[in-house]
């Protein structure tokens, strides 16, 4: 079906067309270090499951990945700890903000999902407790994944977030106040910070994610990672979670699971067929890349690849 499909001259075409309209919204500000970034930024890249990439605009310049670090750590959690892990973080979509504090205490300390702010300060944790030297472990583990040993954390953004870092350091010690954080707070954020400062260009995320692209461990390493059926969950996830409290217009608009950051990126997968990684700077009101959601959205229409 897919290979009829001319992959590089839609992205292109349609790439052209987000381009020429008004790039609204706003760069992330509340990141000292972020705020910087070149909001005309704009780059896509696709790399379908057999390894065919076609790249437009910025794809090269690496970006601050942030909260679509997540999804990777949650993999090597759930790789490490398996179904035990749903014990102290839900699956349900939050309809709050990524760094929302509010159902937490009627929650007893469990957070709606692992997508949020919340709930990946949980799975950071657990990761601490499980891995030798988190940081370190976890950087080896995308390296691998990616086929990439020169990916990096990004000091500057990490020291950045960590100096303004007030939501973060309250839910963390929120969670902790209910004993669903079990090492040291600081520990935890420390962690965190440097995680989400991880940096990649659209290419690179595109081949971090095909393990979630082969569902049936048909091409890449990715059997050694998850089983087929928490592959599927992890997409569901994605699909339920991904964009926080716009997570139904996203599937209602683009139709594939998907992560979003604060760096502008989005990464979504057509299981068994593409990943695709969108980055503009610029971020509309819930938080996502305006630009990346109207990019996927023309482009999930006119190639009729959505999951639905
Ligand atoms: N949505 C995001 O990308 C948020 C990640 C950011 N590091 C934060 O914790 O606020």
């Amino acid at each position: 079906m897919t290979t009829r499909i001319d992959y590089g001259a839609i992205i292109n075409e349609i790439f052209e067309a987000v381009k020429n309209e008004e790039n609204t919204g706003e760069v992330a500000q509340y990141i000292p270090e972020l705020s910087g970034v070149d909001p005309e930024k704009f780059g896509v890249y696709l790399t379908t499951l057999y390894g065919k990439g076609f790249g437009t605009g910025d794809w090269e310049t690496r970006f601050s990945i942030q909260s679509i670090s997540k999804v990777l750590s949650l993999s090597l959690a759930y790789s490490i700890l398996g179904d035990k892990i749903w014990e102290r973080v839900g699956v349900e979509p939050s309809g709050t903000p990524f760094n929302s504090l509010i159902q937490l205490e009627t929650d007893n300390g469990i957070p709606r999902n692992p997508l949020i702010n919340g709930g990946a300060l949980v799975i950071c944790d657990m990761l601490i407790s499980e891995l030798k030297d988190a940081p370190i472990d976890f950087l080896a583990f995308v390296r691998k994944l990616s086929g990439n040993p020169d990916l990096e954390y990004s000091a500057g953004i990490a020291r950045s977030e960590k100096s303004v870092g007030y939501r973060n350091i309250a839910l963390c010690n929120f969670i902790k106040s209910y004993g669903n954080i079990r090492n040291e707070p600081d520990k935890v954020l420390d962690f965190y910070f440097n995680m989400c400062s991880l940096e990649m260009n659209c290419r690179e995320l595109t081949q971090t994610f095909m393990y979630l692209v082969d569902t049936h461990h048909v091409t890449s390493n990715s059997a050694t990672l998850l089983s087929m059926s928490q592959t599927k969950r992890l997409n569901a996830l994605m699909q339920t979670c991904g964009f926080y409290d716009e997570s139904g217009e996203f599937s209602f608009k683009v139709g594939l699971p998907g992560k979003s950051g604060v760096g502008g990126g989005i990464v979504a997968i057509h299981p068994e067929n593409y990943c695709i990684a969108v980055w503009s700077p610029k971020l509309n009101l819930k938080g996502n890349s305006y630009r990346g959601m109207k990019f996927l959205e023309l482009f999930t229409t006119r190639t009729e690849l959505s999951i639905f």
